[in-house]
């Protein structure tokens, strides 16, 4: 993908003299404005808000800024390489989207126009177990494109193990296992609106069309969705996991899995002798623990942990493509882009967030050509300082 970033940028300018006055956003800040005018209290703070007083959102923006690149000059960088690969697999760029529950709250189209998006674009999507379309819909709206489920696991194994079936049979290649959620964290802008999107039948679509969660059902979720919603809430979180249980996942599944959430290198190091094949340094974009270290912090010392056993993927304050640069250098392999999405399918649905996916990759590009680098994987510490 010789200058796809000048790609882009010249399309924008091409504009001119005369801008196209709907034209969508290109700053990440009038995405998030934009979506603040479409959308109510309820669903844009449940989208935007954080824990407790959202020190950790807080925290992971600066951790960004406590690195700087450094740029180099005269070294060739007019053919670039944005490809990573992946448990075999090769992709168009180190980007991915994050999973993320509940999109009809944000548009009616929900994650079937964030999976289109995903795809036109060549980034791996990520569907949430919390989506509000059952995975199997998600996945035929994708066609052959990349696509990863993120399982939460239910307290009920059964339906974990047929969570796990379903997304092995409708093509999607790897599972990335979120482990920072067992319960819903202190979230103060959602208790102050009496804001929760499950409660109101959202996110709830994969427990609704899943034989083993349905077993357990005297009437079906369209008889009675009341009693659904209280099964599932009753189910949904499990905060007796142990290490141990990583094993039956395993016996579960052929493809590739990775745990979401790991901050502490003593995790990192479980996650190796626990035999998975990647991690997603996260602390799920600040919505779990206030007080928590920003993910970018966490990300060396993970990486020092696994020396390159396994990949190390990162989220949680990916915003534009220094971020994505940042990232790489200390370490990732790939980031998912989380929020930024959102605000972009809130404006413009599918187009949105695909406009939020190319201009993140072109801005990616064209600053790593700009640092000097010529391929993503070549990105390593030598290309930062940190700044006291
Ligand atoms: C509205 C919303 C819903 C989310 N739902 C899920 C989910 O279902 N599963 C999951 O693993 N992470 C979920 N996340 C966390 C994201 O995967 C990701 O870790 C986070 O958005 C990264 O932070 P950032 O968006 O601030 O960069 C959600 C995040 C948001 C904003
Ligand atoms: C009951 C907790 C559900 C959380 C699912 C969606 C999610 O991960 C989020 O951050 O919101």
């Amino acid at each position: 993908m010789p200058n796809f970033g000048n790609q882009v940028q010249f399309s924008l300018y091409q504009t001119m003299p005369n801008p196209d006055p709907e034209r969508l956003p290109v700053v990440y800040e009038e995405w998030e404005k934009r979506a603040r005018e479409v959308l109510e209290d309820g669903p844009f703070y449940y989208v935007a808000g954080g824990a407790g007083g959202e020190s950790t959102m807080q925290a992971n923006l600066q951790a960004f800024n406590r690195w700087k690149i450094v740029p180099r000059m005269l070294r060739e960088v007019d053919d670039r390489d944005l490809t990573v690969e992946l448990f075999g697999d090769t992709y168009d760029s180190p980007l991915m989207h994050a999973p993320i529950g509940v999109q009809s709250i944000i548009h009616p189209d929900g994650e079937l126009a964030s999976a289109r998006a995903s795809a036109e674009m060549g980034v791996p999507y990520i569907t949430s177990s919390a989506s509000t379309k059952p995975m199997e819909e998600i996945a035929k709206a994708m066609g052959d494109a990349p696509k990863w489920f993120q399982l939460y696991w239910n307290k009920d194994q059964d339906v974990t193990a047929s969570f796990v079936k379903r997304a092995e049979a409708s093509g999607y290649s790897a599972i990335v296992v979120t482990l920072d959620t067992p319960m819903m964290a202190w979230r103060e802008y959602d208790l102050k609106n009496v804001y929760l999107p499950f409660l109101i039948g959202e996110g709830v679509g994969n427990y609704f069309t899943d034989p083993a969660f349905c077993s357990k059902l005297s009437k079906s979720p369209k008889v009675d969705p009341a009693s659904a919603i209280m099964h599932w809430a009753k189910t949904f979180g499990n905060p007796g996991l142990t290490w141990d249980d990583i094993a039956f996942l395993r016996k579960h599944t052929r493809l590739p899995i990775l745990l979401k959430g790991i901050l502490h290198p003593d995790d990192a190091k479980l996650a190796l002798d626990h035999g998975v094949d990647g991690v997603i340094v996260s602390n799920h974009g600040g919505r779990q623990v206030d007080g928590a270290l920003g993910a970018l912090e966490a990300l060396p010392q993970v990486c020092d942990v696994i020396q390159d056993r396994i990949p190390v993927l990162m989220d949680s304050g990916i915003r534009r493509g220094a971020d994505v640069i940042k990232a790489l250098a200390l370490g990732a392999k790939a980031v998912l882009v989380g929020r930024p999405c959102m605000y972009g399918l809130a404006a413009a649905g599918e187009r949105g967030v695909k406009e939020v996916l190319q201009n993140m990759m072109a801005d990616m590009d064209i600053t790593m050509a700009l640092a000097g680098e010529r391929s993503v994987s070549g990105l390593d510490k030598s290309v930062l300082r940190e700044s006291k």
